[in-house]
């Protein structure tokens, strides 16, 4: 018997979609306003949830307060009130979309829990655009 067990997060961050290697107009192109030169902001919501069997002894699949802990320290701390491109390494050469920037927390989360869970991260860009990634 598997049960999930998931923990909600936020963060806000700037970015900006581009290519280097393309010109200003492909980028225009390709990403429209989120190409702008001078950046723009999202309030990111993120839903991480954990699947696997209840330990017997404590009732839980994973402890939440350490989950939250988790996440503060390998998604909070690294990500919130940055500017993704230029301050958060990860994204130094790669284009901080939402696809990409679930990928990232999953597997900056992926070395700290358990090979027993199965891990899966809900990414909300905007109250209206969201991406999904269980590392498959
Ligand atoms: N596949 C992707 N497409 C887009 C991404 C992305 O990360 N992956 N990102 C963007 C922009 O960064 C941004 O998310 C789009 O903002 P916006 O168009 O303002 O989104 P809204 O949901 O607010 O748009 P509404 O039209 O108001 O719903 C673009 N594409
Ligand atoms: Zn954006």
């Amino acid at each position: 018997m598997k049960v999930t067990v998931s923990r909600k997060a936020h963060f806000n961050a700037a970015h900006r979609l581009y290519r280097p290697d393309w010109d200003d107009a492909k980028n225009e192109e390709i990403f429209g306003k989120c190409s702008n030169p001078n950046y723009h902001g999202h309030n990111y919501e993120l839903i991480v949830s954990v699947k696997g069997e209840i330990d017997k002894e404590t009732g839980f699949v994973m402890d939440v307060k350490i989950l939250k802990d988790l996440i503060i320290s390998e998604v909070e701390d690294a990500f919130d009130h940055k500017n993704l491109n230029i301050e958060v390494p990860e994204f130094k050469n790669l284009n901080p979309t939402a696809e990409n920037i679930v990928v990232v927390i999953w597997n900056k989360l992926r070395k700290h829990i358990s090979t027993t869970l199965d891990l899966e991260i809900v990414l909300y860009e905007t109250p209206r655009n969201f991406v999904k990634y269980a590392g498959e």
